[in-house]
C-alpha cells in the first residue's frame, strides 16, 4: 500500500446509515431520516440534547435494538458494504466485529483475566493457554490498563477502580478483534483525571480502530472527535418528539462554523 492509498483508507466510510428510522412501540418514529457516513480510524462524536436518538442509533450499528422488544428498525445501515439488517446476517457476529463500551464500567463478576479471556473463549478461540495469556495481556496492553493489573490478574474485575473498570471493559471488547468500538457516553461515571485517561487512550485505539462515541461533554466531542454529529428533537406532523441529525461535519467545522441554526446555539449553549 503506498501513502495516497493509506490516505484514501483513511477516508473509507466502514458504516453508511441511509434514511434510518428507528421505531420503539409505537408507530411514530423515535429517530427519523438519519443518514449519515463513519469513517475508518475516525472518532466520531454523537453530541446533542437528551432523547434526541444519539443512543439509539449507536445501539443500530451493533443490532442491539434488537435485543429490545417491539423495537424495528428501517432504513439501510451497511457495514463495509454489507446490509447489517439482512436475515442471512448473525447479529452476534455483527457484534464480534462491531464491539460497544457502555456508560457505567460493568466487568463480569470474574477476575480480570477472565473478563478478557470470556470473550474470545464464547468466539471458539484455538490457541493454546499460553496464547491466550498473550492475548489478554495484548488486550489489556491495547487498552493502557496492563501495568495497572499485571500483578493481580486472578483477583475481581470488580475490585478496580470506576475509571480501571471503564478500561477492563475496553481491553475485553478489544479482545475479540472488532473493527469498530461504539462507545455509550463511556467517560460519564468517570472523575476528570480517568476521563482523560480514556480520551488519551481513544486516539491511541483510533490509529487500529473506528470509534464512535455518544458523549453530552461538548469538550470532550471538541477535544477528542475528528467527526461530530449534531442530533436534535423536532416535532413531527403527528406531534410526537423525534430526533433528527441535524448535520455531521468535520469536528472543527461543528465548533467553529456550523451550517446550521441549531447547532450554533447548542454548541454556544443557547439551547438544551
Ligand atoms: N428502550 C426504549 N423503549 C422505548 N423508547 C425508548 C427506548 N430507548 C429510547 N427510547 C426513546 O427514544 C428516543 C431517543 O432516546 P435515546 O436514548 O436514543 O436518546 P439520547 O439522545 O441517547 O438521550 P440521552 O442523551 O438522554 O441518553 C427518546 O424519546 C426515548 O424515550
Amino acid at each position: 500500500m503506498n501513502a495516497s492509498d493509506s490516505q484514501s483508507a483513511e477516508k473509507q466510510s466502514v458504516l453508511v446509515a441511509e434514511n434510518v428510522n428507528v421505531f420503539y412501540s409505537s408507530n411514530s418514529p423515535a429517530v427519523a431520516g438519519v443518514s449519515l457516513e463513519i469513517l475508518k480510524n475516525q472518532i466520531t462524536a454523537f453530541i446533542g440534547p437528551s432523547g434526541c436518538g444519539k443512543s439509539t442509533i449507536l445501539r443500530c450499528f451493533n443490532r442491539l435494538n434488537d435485543l429490545i422488544e417491539g423495537c424495528r428498525v428501517k432504513g439501510s445501515i451497511t457495514f463495509n458494504g454489507i446490509d447489517l439488517y439482512d436475515p442471512k446476517v448473525d447479529a452476534v457476529a455483527v457484534r464480534r466485529h462491531i464491539g460497544m463500551v457502555f456508560q457505567r464500567p460493568n466487568p463480569f463478576p470474574k477476575s480480570i483475566f477472565e473478563n478478557i479471556a470470556f470473550g474470545p473463549r464464547i468466539n471458539g478461540f484455538k490457541g493454546s493457554k499460553n496464547d491466550m495469556a498473550d492475548l489478554v495481556e495484548k488486550s489489556l496492553r491495547s487498552a493502557a490498563i496492563w501495568d495497572e493489573v499485571k500483578d493481580k490478574l486472578n483477583e475481581s474485575g470488580l475490585a478496580l477502580s470506576g475509571g480501571q473498570q471503564q478500561r477492563l471493559c475496553i481491553a475485553r471488547a478489544i479482545a475479540v478483534e472488532p473493527q469498530v468500538i461504539l462507545m455509550d457516553e463511556p467517560c460519564s461515571a468517570l472523575d476528570p483525571i480517568s476521563t482523560l485517561r480514556i480520551e488519551e487512550l481513544m486516539q491511541e485505539l483510533k490509529q487500529k480502530y473506528t470509534l464512535v462515541i455518544v458523549t453530552h461533554n461538548m469538550q470532550q466531542a471538541s477535544r477528542s472527535a475528528d467527526m461530530t454529529a449534531f442530533f436534535n428533537t423536532e416535532l413531527s406532523d403527528s406531534g410526537k418528539r423525534m430526533g433528527k441529525l441535524v448535520e455531521i461535519d468535520r469536528t472543527s467545522v461543528i465548533f467553529s462554523s456550523p451550517k446550521q441554526t441549531a447547532t450554533e446555539e447548542y454548541i454556544s449553549g443557547r439551547f438544551g
